[in-house]
């Protein structure tokens, strides 16, 4: 089984570990000083005390690694149009494309099965570059929920979870996806078939929707922001409102609004990745999470006031740091 990760940084990085520990074929896309980095000394994955270095095939050249069976993409939400053309090289006939990658995806509207069917969603596929350029027959949907960090070029420290749920747009059970999946849990991460993705996507995207912009306008963990009686009541009418369009789509979300809240504040005190972003001046995944969720609205004819004001508010205070154009 030839996978290409696209994007092997914190999250990548540590799926490529694993996979080739279980004897994957695996490459890499990377780029600058971390690319340098693992060429010069492999990658290493600091995960439970313990420092797994592994010399893994890179380049910032796609064309070098050849047609995969799977390409993981595993960049920011934003960079994903920007790479459509570069991954070409990459996509054989069957080559399935895993999007590993928080928010909305290119695909959600594939085999969607309602009238929507066939849209594409400006704010994460402008111009349908993505549906035209990767296709969405060849998507496989992945829920990333473990948090990991590139600390140093070459370097991913592990932080938590071992978790991501794939499924096919249509939910079949498909044997691409079941050899993916079998190939994950070789590698010690847990992947179950999900037979409706698009349930696990929100009940992720719900958390990123509010926790991450609220942070960013606060600075505030995610302890925090779950506890304050404030955040706590705008985190939980931004999720409402996108449980609506969501459950008008046909989502059945498993927990509760309160339940979530209460899991994500669990975490503890934990910058969300758009906070840090934030902070290290690095451009902000407002589109993908919580743009998008407005533009859904507006497809569906659903208000999404509280959505409206925190997304003017983020994308203000992205702009004037730079983070967001
Ligand atoms: N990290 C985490 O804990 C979690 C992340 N996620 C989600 O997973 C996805 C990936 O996030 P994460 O791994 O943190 O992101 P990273 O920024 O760590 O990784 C993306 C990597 O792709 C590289 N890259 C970007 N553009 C290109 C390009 N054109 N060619 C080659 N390489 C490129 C980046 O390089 P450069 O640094 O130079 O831009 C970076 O190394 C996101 O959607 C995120 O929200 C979800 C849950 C937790
Ligand atoms: C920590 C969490 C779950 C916050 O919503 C996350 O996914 C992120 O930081 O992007």
């Amino acid at each position: 089984m030839k996978v290409c990760i696209y994007g092997a940084g914190a999250i990548g990085g540590y799926v490529g570990v694993q996979l080739k520990r279980a004897g994957v074929d695996v490459s890499l896309v990377a780029r600058g000083p971390h690319l340098e980095a693992m060429k010069a000394n492999g990658l290493k994955l600091i995960i439970d005390g313990e420092e797994r270095v592994e010399h893994i095939a890179c380049s910032d050249n796609p064309a070098d690694l050849g047609p995969q069976d799977y390409v993981i993409v595993a960049l920011k939400g934003h960079s994903v149009p920007g790479v459509v053309d570069a991954m070409q090289p990459l996509l054989g006939n069957d080559t399935a494309v895993v999007t590993a990658v928080n928010g909305v995806p290119y695909w959600y509207y594939y085999k969607h099965g309602d009238q929507l069917e066939g849209t594409t969603l400006e704010s994460v596929d402008p111009g349908g570059k993505q549906w035209k350029g990767l296709r969405p027959e060849r998507a496989i949907g992945c829920i990333v929920y473990p948090a990991t960090e590139v600390v140093a070029p070459g370097v991913i420290q592990h932080v938590y979870g071992d978790k991501f749920p794939l499924g096919e747009p249509s939910g079949e059970i498909t044997e691409r996806v079941t050899k993916l999946s079998e190939a994950f849990a070789a590698g010690g991460l847990r992947a179950p078939v999900m037979p409706n993705i698009r349930d696990e996507l929100w009940l992720k995207l719900w958390g990123n929707l509010c926790f991450n912009p609220i942070s960013a306008l606060t600075h505030a963990t995610l302890d925090t922001i779950a506890s304050d009686p404030g955040t706590r009541a705008v985190a939980k009418s931004m999720m409402l409102e996108a449980q609506e369009i969501a459950v008008q789509s046909g989502v059945n979300f498993r927990v509760g609004v309160e339940r979530r809240i209460d899991g994500a504040g669990a975490v503890g005190a934990h910058k969300t990745s758009m906070l840090q972003d934030l902070e290290r001046s690095r451009a902000m995944e407002i589109d993908p999470l919580v743009t998008v969720v407005q533009e859904m609205g507006r497809l569906a004819g659903i208000p999404t006031p509280t959505i409206d004001i925190v997304l003017a508010l983020v994308r203000q205070r992205a702009q004037i740091a730079g983070c967001y154009s």
